[in-house]
């Protein structure tokens, strides 16, 4: 559309008007700062060069505009916006708090930038209308990067994982562990149809999230997708794990069972998030399976860079045995899913590995101030 003389007018008026350079500065620290808080996590909480890399840029295109005039119309003093704040700003509880609010902080600085830029040259309200287009691509890989961390962080703190077999009172014996105390679960059915396992799975998943622990599929990546599971768990002869990424997305647990040092090594090279480490002992889970013993869970203790969950045949009596082997998480089955009380089985087994993992860092401690004195 044609701008009539008036508009013209109006445009220039207003381009000319100390006012406007005003708001340009405004928006143009505010962007900046915004970003500034942004990049600060993607630095120092995620290790991300590409995104940090991603704010820098950004904060030096936007800095281009900040030409001498707009600073020169700053009149801090007589801003009646300064002492402005909104009670919301006072609270920050997270970190993706502070992200979210900062991303909206941005965003709608560069929109005013748009605007009010256009007037004062059309290049600069294009300039920004890019800027802001990237920093809503820069919003959505940075929310996949902090869901990754937090399952990832949520791994780490889980010592215990239960591992479902297809019991009448699933969803029941589930909460009940989930209520004592359980982060972790993994979904596992050999034989139910797919309609029914896509069913229990979605159900599973409400459920652990409600409890705010990770829900993972045993097998098949395929339900893990369309249940938006947290990940998947394979067998030595499933997918290769780029495989597993490359479908589930990379902000997804991939984990991997070993059953030998040679297992382990492959897994850790192929780069899984956690491994399972046996079986421990012979079990009917896993009839026909030899145990990998005490012996292996020795190994891993000494190699294993990553996570790890000795597994097979664990239960009440013999934990005593595997934690002494040096095991710090568990999985099991059976003496969860067929305890008469989840909830108590699952808080003896979580007790026993925290104050092993304390028994732990207090021997470490003492051997690292022994080498010291
Ligand atoms: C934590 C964990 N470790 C090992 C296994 C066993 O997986 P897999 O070898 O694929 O055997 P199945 O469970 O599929 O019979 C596991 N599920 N979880
Ligand atoms: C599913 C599974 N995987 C194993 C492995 O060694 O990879 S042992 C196992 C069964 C674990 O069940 P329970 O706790 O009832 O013995
Ligand atoms: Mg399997």
């Amino acid at each position: 559309m044609a701008e009539t003389d008036y508009q013209r007018s109006i445009g220039q008026g207003f381009a000319s008007q100390p006012a406007v350079l005003r708001i340009l500065d405004a928006n143009l620290d505010r962007s900046r700062e915004g970003l500034r808080i942004i990049e600060e996590w993607c630095r120092f909480g995620l290790n991300q060069r590409a995104l940090t890399e991603e704010c820098k840029q950004l904060r030096q295109l936007i800095a281009q505009w900040h030409s001498d005039e707009i600073r020169a119309a700053r009149n801090t003093p007589q801003d009646p916006g300064t002492d402005l704040t909104h009670p919301q700003e006072q609270v920050r509880s997270s970190v993706a708090q502070v992200l979210q609010a900062n991303f909206c902080r941005v965003q709608e600085a560069l929109r005013v930038l748009e605007e009010y830029g256009k007037i004062v040259s059309p290049e600069m309200g294009e300039a920004c209308k890019q800027i802001r287009y990237r920093v809503y691509s820069l919003e959505s890989q940075l929310t996949e990067h902090l869901s990754s961390h937090r399952r990832l962080q949520k791994l780490l703190q889980s010592r215990l994982y239960l591992i479902t077999s297809p019991v009448e009172n699933l969803l029941d014996v589930v909460e009940a562990s989930l209520q004592g105390g359980v982060t972790l679960v993994q979904y596992r059915d050999k034989t139910a149809d797919d309609l029914t396992r896509l069913h229990t799975a979605k159900a599973l998943k409400e459920l652990c999230h409600r409890y705010d622990a990770l829900f993972v599929i045993n097998d098949r990546i395929d339900l893990a997708i369309a249940v938006d599971a947290d990940g998947v768990h394979l067998g030595q002869q499933d997918v290769p794990v780029a495989l597993a990424r490359q479908l589930l997305g990379s902000q997804k647990i991939v984990g991997r069972s070993t059953h030998s040092p040679d297992d382990l090594d492959r897994a850790m090279r192929e780069g899984v998030d956690y491994v399972g480490v046996g079986p421990v002992y012979e079990t009917p889970t896993k009839a026909g399976r030899a145990a990998a013993g005490l012996d292996y869970v020795r190994h891993a203790v000494n190699h294993a860079t990553l996570p790890w969950f000795a597994i097979g045949g664990i239960d009440l009596e013999n934990l005593h045995e595997v934690l002494s082997a040096g095991a710090e998480r568990i999985a099991v089955v059976r003496a969860i899913m067929q305890s008469e009380q989840p909830t108590l089985a699952t808080q003896f087994f979580i007790s026993q590995l925290n104050r092993q993992q304390t028994l732990h860092s207090i021997h470490t401690r003492f051997r690292s101030n022994e080498s010291i004195n």
